[in-house]
């Protein structure tokens, strides 16, 4: 028997927990049973209780006080520990069964998805091993901060790395879709929800009308006339080759998340149900055929 779940990343405040609610509050409005997993030693607030919380194992201010280690390096051990204690997790997730969608409520400090082998060990664990989830990563970035050129290629790049680094099925989530008021930044943000390539070497700002002229010198670049980004010859090739590298994994492509209209909420579970194959799984059931049972929220 699979299990299925959905590993929600992201950077800090990009609205993670937000969106974990929104799913779990989605679920119970259309009767589907969840468990909620939080993986963040330092969160303290839920909108509903989670069903595991990694600080019934250790909590990031114990860390810091006892090891003298600072928030970065304090998670890293959090995590390190978890590892060498795998059973925390084994041992509750392994009475869940294939209705439910487990959700994974991590961190969002960026080092857990980039560089540092945590992660991919334990989505190993969770994936391969006896648990045999069927899993999904739903990276969040917020809009408001990808209107803006050089970061909008920074949080792409920082999604790749961990999409790179997971090898799992992967969703691009812009969250707070609903601070992006206006036409301007809804026109801005259409440029980047399935992006050229070749929009770092666009030199306008947020809000600025691109006429045929600079389509056209855009389309059809003269490096020695154009100004850049970064400026230069050399980072006009370095922006050139990271567009075209972005370009190359065709992976660049965002779903928009209100979180607040439940329409969007169902419509980004559904490309997550896609993605681990919830419905192909599930037995035909009659209408009452509620699922019975006392763990996480049906
Ligand atoms: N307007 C708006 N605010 C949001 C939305 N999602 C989250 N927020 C706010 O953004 C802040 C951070 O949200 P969280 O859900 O805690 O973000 P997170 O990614 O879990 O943060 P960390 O776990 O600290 O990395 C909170 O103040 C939320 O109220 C959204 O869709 N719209
Ligand atoms: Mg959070």
């Amino acid at each position: 028997m699979s299990k299925f779940g959905v590993l929600v990343m992201g950077p800090a405040g990009a609205g993670k927990s937000t969106f974990s609610s929104a799913l779990i509050q989605h679920c119970q409005t259309t009767k589907r049973p969840c468990y909620y997993v939080n993986l963040d030693p330092a969160a303290e607030d839920f909108d509903f209780e989670p069903d595991i919380d990694i600080k019934d194992l250790i909590t990031l201010s114990d860390v810091m006080e006892e090891m003298s280690l600072g928030p970065n390096g304090g998670l890293i051990y959090c995590f390190e520990f978890l590892l060498e204690n795998l059973d925390f997790l084994t041992e509750p997730l392994d009475q869940v069964t294939d209705e439910y969608l487990i959700i994974f409520d991590m961190p969002g400090q960026i080092e857990l998805y980039t560089h540092v082998p945590i992660l991919p060990n334990l989505v190993k664990h969770l994936m391969r091993g006896s648990l045999n989830i069927n899993m999904c990563a739903a990276y969040l970035l917020e809009s408001t901060f990808v209107v803006d050129k050089p970061k909008f290629f920074a949080g792409t790049l920082s999604a790749m790395s961990a999409m790179l680094m997971l090898e799992m099925p992967h969703i691009n989530i812009l969250s707070k879709m609903d601070l992006i008021k206006g036409t301007v930044a809804r026109k801005d943000l259409k440029r980047f929800l399935d992006p050229d390539p070749r929009l770092l070497e666009d030199p306008r700002k947020p809000g600025d009308e691109e006429d045929e002229e600079e389509a056209r010198a855009r389309r059809d670049p003269d490096p020695a006339s154009k100004e850049n980004v970064m400026g230069g010859e050399s980072f006009k090739r370095l922006n050139r080759a990271v567009g075209q590298l972005i370009d190359d994994f065709s992976m660049v492509s965002f779903l928009e998340l209100d979180v607040q209209d439940e329409e969007s909420v169902g419509a980004i579970l559904s490309y997550i149900d896609d993605a681990i194959q919830y419905h192909e799984a599930q037995e035909p059931k009659e209408p009452n055929d509620a699922v019975d049972t006392d763990i996480g929220y049906d």
